[in-house]
C-alpha cells in the first residue's frame, strides 16, 4: 500500500498486544496508514471517533486492532454469549472482508468467537450456530441484524448478549442511511 507513511505500529503511544504484532508482521504492514494512526490511539482511550477516509485507505485495522485491545483490557472476561464488539456495515460483501480480516487476527486469540450475521441464508442457521459457538463479536448487515433482535422465541436473547457491548462501529455510516428507512438518523 502507497500510503503507509504515519510510523512503524510501535510508535502510537499505546503498545499494542505481542500477538497483534505479530500478525502486523506475518502481514508485512510495517506502518500504519493516515487514518490509522489517527483512530488507534483514540479508539483505546475509549474516545468515540468518527472517520471519514477514501475507500483503501485503512479504515478496517483502525477499528478491528482497537476493538481486540479493548476486548482485552476487560477486567470482567467476556463469556461464550456475551457481545463485546458489534459491527454494522450496509453490504454483506462489505461484512465478508470486515469478517476476513478480523479471523486474521482472532487466530491468535481464541478466547473471543466471532459471528457474521448477513442476509442470504436461513437466519435459523444463523440462530443456531451463535447459540452453539458464542460469538463475543457481531459483524452485521442491518436487516439480519434486526431479525436477530426477534429471535427470542428460538432460544436467542440477543438484546441480553448486547448489554455488555463497549464498541459499536458503524461502517459505511454514510451509506447504510442512505438506504435506510428504518431508523431515525437523519444526515
Ligand atoms: N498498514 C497497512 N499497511 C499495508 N497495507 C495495509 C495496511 N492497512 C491496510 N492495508 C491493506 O490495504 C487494503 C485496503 O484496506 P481496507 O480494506 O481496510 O480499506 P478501507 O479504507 O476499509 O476500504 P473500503 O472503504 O473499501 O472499505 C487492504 O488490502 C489491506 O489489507
Amino acid at each position: 500500500m502507497e500510503n503507509t507513511t504515519e510510523g512503524k505500529w510501535d510508535s502510537l503511544p499505546v503498545k499494542l498486544h505481542d500477538s497483534i504484532m505479530q500478525t502486523l508482521d506475518e502481514l508485512g504492514f510495517t506502518h500504519m496508514t493516515p487514518v490509522q494512526s489517527a483512530c488507534i490511539p483514540l479508539f483505546m482511550r475509549n474516545k468515540d471517533v468518527a472517520a471519514e477516509a477514501v475507500t483503501g485507505s485503512g479504515k478496517t485495522l483502525a477499528f478491528v486492532i482497537p476493538i481486540i485491545e479493548i476486548l482485552l483490557k476487560r477486567e470482567d472476561k467476556l463469556k461464550k454469549m456475551q457481545v463485546g464488539a458489534l459491527i454494522v456495515t450496509p453490504t454483506r460483501e462489505l461484512a465478508l472482508q470486515i469478517s476476513e480480516v478480523m479471523g486474521q487476527f482472532l487466530k491468535k486469540f481464541p478466547q473471543f468467537r466471532q459471528i457474521l450475521l448477513i442476509g442470504g441464508s436461513n437466519p435459523i442457521e444463523d440462530v443456531e450456530k451463535f447459540k452453539e459457538q458464542g460469538a463475543n463479536i457481531l459483524i452485521a448487515t442491518p436487516g439480519r441484524l434486526e431479525d436477530m433482535f426477534r429471535r427470542k422465541a428460538d432460544g436467542l436473547d440477543l438484546t441480553l448478549s448486547v448489554k455488555h457491548l463497549e464498541v459499536l462501529v458503524l461502517d459505511e455510516a454514510d451509506l447504510a442511511c442512505d438506504n435506510c428507512c428504518k431508523c431515525n438518523i437523519y444526515m
